[in-house]
């Protein structure tokens, strides 16, 4: 990087590390959620759905944001220019900010727990967040371990999907307990992808991915597997009753599924070339995860 780039980063760099598109995966398991309890009971509170959904987006900000701090610690991001900490030379900076996106975030949660005067939201989420820490922080660090994709689809699939539920019924659902899966797939699937170009620098940092584990080449195999799974979940659902026909609506996402495993088939072993796969991930996400709800609601 240049001294300019340095005291200067380009609004490329900070839209790379503030990446707008990733907090769909913040928005939908609330919107699922919320949807199936729509369906189901007829309920539907305003004010709980955007103040949970402001409170996701705090909270994956903090993620994201201690993220990059913890990150700076194991020299893991040394070659990560749009690292939070890496543009602003201020990690004790960064590190509050973080605790301060998560504290206003908890504080929304809070907000719905005092509205229910029922603890089981804030209690859901916490674990959310500790699922969030284990992650990425000391002295756990578990995505280091490989088993970042575990934690993830629990976190925004049941726990969260349900969590989603409860506050709009306070009561519990077992097909939204069903269809979380479908959320947990498509948000692990960004995980999963996130890992194709970091491969030489998790190694060096001992960070062994499940592509570090796999390899590439096989890692674009499980993808297809992992990506197409979501389709045919769809189907079964509907099938066995649990969801309305109009959810297959998420079908329209197909054409994101079959250029994101493309791409990575091409691309694989090409750092510079893949390393945008995560975002094509985003996109089946968004529109499988938009649609699946909204066919609860049709
Ligand atoms: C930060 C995450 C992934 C990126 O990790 P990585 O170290 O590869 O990052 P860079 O490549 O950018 O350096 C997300 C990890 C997700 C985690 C497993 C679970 C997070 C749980 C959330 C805190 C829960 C949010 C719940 C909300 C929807 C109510
Ligand atoms: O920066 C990233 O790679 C990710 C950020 C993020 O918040 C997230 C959330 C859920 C699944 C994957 C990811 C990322 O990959």
């Amino acid at each position: 990087m240049t001294t300019k780039q340095i005291l200067y980063p380009s609004t490329k760099l900070w839209m790379a590390a503030i990446k707008p598109p990733m907090y769909s995966v913040a928005i939908m398991p609330i919107w699922v959620g919320t949807a199936v309890a729509f369906a189901e009971t007829k309920v539907f509170n305003g004010a709980v759905f955007s103040t949970f959904v402001i409170a996701a987006i705090l909270i994956l900000a903090w993620e994201n944001i201690s993220n990059d701090v913890f990150d700076s610690e194991t020299g893991i991001d040394q070659n990560k220019h749009h690292s939070l900490v890496n543009l602003t030379s201020n990690k004790p900076l960064v590190f509050w900010i973080g605790n301060l996106c998560l504290g206003l975030g908890l504080l929304g949660i809070l907000a719905i727990a005092f509205w229910q005067q029922d603890l089981t939201v804030i209690a859901i989420i916490l674990l959310c967040c500790v699922l969030g820490y284990m992650y990425q922080g000391p002295p756990f660090r578990l995505g280091y371990q490989g088993l970042g994709e575990i934690l993830c689809f629990f976190a925004f699939g049941p726990l969260a999907v349900e969590a989603a539920y409860y506050s709009q019924t306070q009561t519990w659902s077992m097909t939204s307990l069903a269809v979380s899966v479908i959320v947990g797939i498509a948000t692990t699937l960004i995980l999963f992808c996130s890992h194709f170009h970091q491969v030489k620098d998790d190694i060096a940092a001992g960070k062994r991915s499940p592509i570090v584990r796999l390899g590439t080449q096989k890692g674009a195999q499980v993808l297809v597997w992992f990506t197409a799974s979501i389709y045919p979940l769809t189907l079964l659902f509907v099938l066995l009753g649990i969801s309305p026909g109009w959810t297959l609506l998420s079908w329209v996402s197909l054409p994101f599924a079959v250029k994101l495993c493309r791409h990575v088939q091409e691309n694989h072993n090409q750092p510079d070339k893949v390393s945008n796969c995560k975002f094509i991930a985003v996109a089946v996400h968004f529109w499988a995860c938009l649609l699946f709800g909204l066919g609860f609601i049709l």
